[in-house]
């Protein structure tokens, strides 16, 4: 299922969390939805999974407007970091519940997962740590299987080996049933070897949308001795600078001509795609809201 956005507005009062969008997801991708706090991410998947109205608007999931459309919405999951689960029922009944409203569920994959983030179905959801609830939120949205896979922030609460083996997962799920998900994280070191397309928002508008690997190639990571990164460096806008002992390891923005990159390479630099955290800093960077 792809995603359309055309002029989507919401209002909350006086607030504007977004500001006529435009957007197309393409079916069949992993997206990363990036932006700063209060950009708009979890307004904008609220929207995509028919929890909330737009002020104004136009939004088409698989081409249809999802408000109240049951065939749109039985193939939509959104999970958000609060879990989005029965909370006093225990997991067990909970999945028998997802598996009832989701087509596409599937018990195995629930159970292998279940299993992998070591959660007890006799167990409810009020009794788990914030971790675990944020695992049986992915346990839940991974196995619905559904064409268009909605996971805000879903990873917030777990520790580094359970978001490992989330990211793990979904990268296995996604090859082995390919559906649109969509990513909504402030993790984007860890989660940008997962992304093909990135969407960052920014004060209620996009302000970009592109393949990961364009995107990548908006700047470049140089690494050597630090009198050579220096040269180098010479003249770009340097996003970032990490030392360690004589070897420095600089992000810089911009394209670096073929024979400058040759010239580098020859002199003993290392070149290598920018850090897209880096990009996203300095992207968004004007001072909190
Ligand atoms: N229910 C609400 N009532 C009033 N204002 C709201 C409501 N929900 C969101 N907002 C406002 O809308 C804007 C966008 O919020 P949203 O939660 O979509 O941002 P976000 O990008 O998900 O942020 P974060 O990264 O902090 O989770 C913010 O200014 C927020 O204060």
């Amino acid at each position: 299922m792809g995603v359309e956005l055309r002029g989507l507005t919401v209002r909350f009062g006086s607030t504007t969390a977004l500001d006529a969008v435009d957007l197309t997801i393409p079916a069949g991708t992993v997206c990363g939805l990036l932006g700063r706090n209060g950009s708009g991410k979890t307004t904008m998947l609220s929207v995509l999974a028919a929890f909330r109205r737009p002020t104004a608007g136009a939004v088409l999931v698989d081409g249809e407007d999802p408000w109240e459309n049951p065939r749109v919405l039985q193939d939509v999951c959104l999970v958000r970091e609060s879990g989005d689960v029965l909370a006093d029922l225990p997991m067990r009944e909970n999945l028998a519940y997802v598996a009832g409203a989701r087509p596409r569920f599937d018990a195995d994959v629930a159970g292998a997962l279940m299993d992998r983030f070591e959660l007890d179905p006799a167990k409810r959801p009020d009794r788990l740590s914030r971790g675990q609830r944020s695992a049986f939120g992915v346990v839940v949205g991974l196995a619905s299987r559904t064409a268009l896979t909605l996971l805000d922030e879903v990873h917030l609460g777990m520790d580094a080996p359970s978001r490992y083996a989330f990211y793990d997962a979904l990268l296995e799920e996604y090859v082995a049933h390919p559906r649109t998900i969509v990513l909504s994280s402030h993790l984007i070191d860890e989660v940008q070897r997962l992304l093909e397309t990135v969407v960052i928002l920014h004060r209620g508008g996009v302000l970009l949308t592109e393949d990961a690997e364009t995107l990548r190639g908006r700047g470049v990571s140089v690494t050597g001795p630090a009198e050579a990164v220096e040269e180098f460096t010479a003249g770009h806008q340097v996003l970032s600078r990490q030392q360690l002992g004589r070897t420095v390891q600089a992000m810089i923005h911009g394209e670096v001509p073929p024979e400058a990159a040759a010239r580098a390479v020859a002199s003993g630099l290392e070149l290598g795609p920018v850090d897209l955290q880096d990009l996203f800093v300095h992207l968004t960077a004007e001072g909190p809201r």
